[in-house]
């Protein structure tokens, strides 16, 4: 195995197999747990890193829960800001479903898994309604399930560090 991110993943063991109910409510006979790997901050120190050395971006943002991490680890090895989404709006203190500066800025959105890319696309349209210009998602691990078109219809281009089949195949 070559992919140094892909080597990291399966040494964290973030592979299981079993009966998977997924976020988009497809099921699935295995499950990318990422955050086996993203609560190990060598690995995501790694995948910060990885993300950062390729990519131009003012801003790095990610949709809670598991891209926060991702963002934030994009973000110290990269020395720009991140913002977050949430996935719901707070009814208290301050409103609003992004934390963080991106009015005007190019944002990177980063995602941990991408599967039907329905995350993604949310954490876009909230970045474009705030004012932010979004053309490109980085994930860590792309199950190859039809992300990378749904995002091209709205003008997004979708770029994995692993593809699934790179881990499920070796
Ligand atoms: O491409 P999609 O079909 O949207 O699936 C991928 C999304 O599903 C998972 O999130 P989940 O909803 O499990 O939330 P979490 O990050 O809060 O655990 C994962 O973190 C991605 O954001
Ligand atoms: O589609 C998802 O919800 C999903 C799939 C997967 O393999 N891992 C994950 O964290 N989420």
């Amino acid at each position: 195995m070559v992919n140094p991110i892909a080597k990291l993943l399966i040494e964290s063991r973030a592979i299981e197999f079993g009966d998977f109910v997924l976020a988009s409510g497809a099921r699935s006979s295995y499950y990318i747990d990422i955050k086996a790997a993203t609560t190990n901050p060598t690995v995501l120190a790694a995948i910060g890193e990885a993300i950062a050395k390729d990519q131009e971006f003012d801003t790095v943002a990610g949709v809670a829960v598991g891209a926060v991490p991702i963002a934030v680890a994009v973000s110290l090895a990269s020395g720009r800001p991140y913002a977050i989404i949430r996935k719901t709006e707070k009814d208290h203190g301050k409103a609003g479903t992004i934390i963080g500066d991106v009015s005007g800025k190019n944002v990177l959105l980063v995602e941990d898994v991408t599967t039907s890319g329905g995350s993604a696309l949310y954490g876009i349209e909230a970045l474009r309604a705030a004012g932010a210009h979004v053309d490109r998602v980085v994930t860590v691990v792309d199950r190859e399930a039809g992300a990378d078109r749904a995002l091209a219809e709205i003008g997004v281009s979708l770029m994995a560090l692993v593809r699934v089949s790179e881990l499920l195949n070796g």
